[in-house]
């Protein structure tokens, strides 16, 4: 059985010290490092670009995860892929051309992911399956850290799974993940838990590393019983 992999979003980080948080979440246990991108229009809240992302991109090997809510996205995947993000993921609800954009983000040689906010169904990625590399899931909607896991998404955790069957794909969580939420996912078929609040609260690397490793407990718990 694949452990659970932990990305932890520095949404939650002291970004008066975006770097240093990066290498000590990643002495803390974090597999991947998820990065929140908002344009204040697609979602009610700004964040950073690329130059952030490529003034961090030394800090550390991980895989950074990039999580785009921006519209329009396609003009910026070059600019994000150039950052150094080795997974790009747009929304389905940003543009009117999702195939375009993932084709996009794998001609850029990067990992294609679709994001779907909780009110979204499936269905979006129907047709897309063959192009997906990672779909997102929110149990949350998009803005902000901080906020209560919607439970509804766990039915489609399930749904998507199915749908996906044999093909090599990422289905990530999004928002709310604590060490009580993550087992449900897990145990749904998610294999890539985001948490920003949950992993960034204490503000050191001990209690970093406390966090992630009580999340993981949970998820890889789960998902050993659900195998
Ligand atoms: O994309 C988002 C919010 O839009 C997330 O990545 C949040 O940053 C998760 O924060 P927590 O819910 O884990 O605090």
């Amino acid at each position: 059985m694949s452990r659970t992999i932990i990305a932890p979003s520095v949404l939650s980080a002291d970004f008066s010290k975006l770097g240093d948080e990066v290498e000590t979440i990643v002495r803390a246990g974090a597999d991947w490092i998820h990065l929140d991108v908002m344009d204040g229009h697609f979602v009610p809240n700004i964040t950073f670009g690329p130059p952030v992302i490529k003034a961090i991109r030394n800090r550390t090997d991980k895989v950074f995860d990039c999580h785009l809510m921006i519209t329009p996205a396609d003009p910026y995947l070059a600019a994000f892929a150039d950052a150094g993000c080795d997974v790009i993921t747009v929304h389905a609800e940003a543009g009117p051309h999702l195939d375009r954009s993932l084709q996009a983000i794998r001609n850029l040689g990067k990992k294609a992911g679709v994001s779907l906010n909780p009110s979204t169904p499936e269905s979006v990625i129907e047709y897309v399956l063959d192009r997906l590399d990672l779909v997102l899931l929110m149990t949350v909607n998009p803005g902000f850290g901080g906020q209560a896991f919607i439970p509804s998404v766990v039915e489609k955790v399930k749904r998507v799974k199915a749908m996906i069957g044999d093909r090599p794909i990422d289905i990530e969580i999004d928002g709310g993940v604590t060490p009580e939420t993550a087992p449900l996912v897990a145990a749904a078929g998610a294999n890539v838990l985001v948490a920003g609040s949950a992993v960034f609260k204490g503000g050191s690397e001990a209690s970093y590393r406390a966090n992630i490793e009580a999340i993981r407990t949970a998820s890889d718990g789960a998902m050993k019983r659900a195998a």
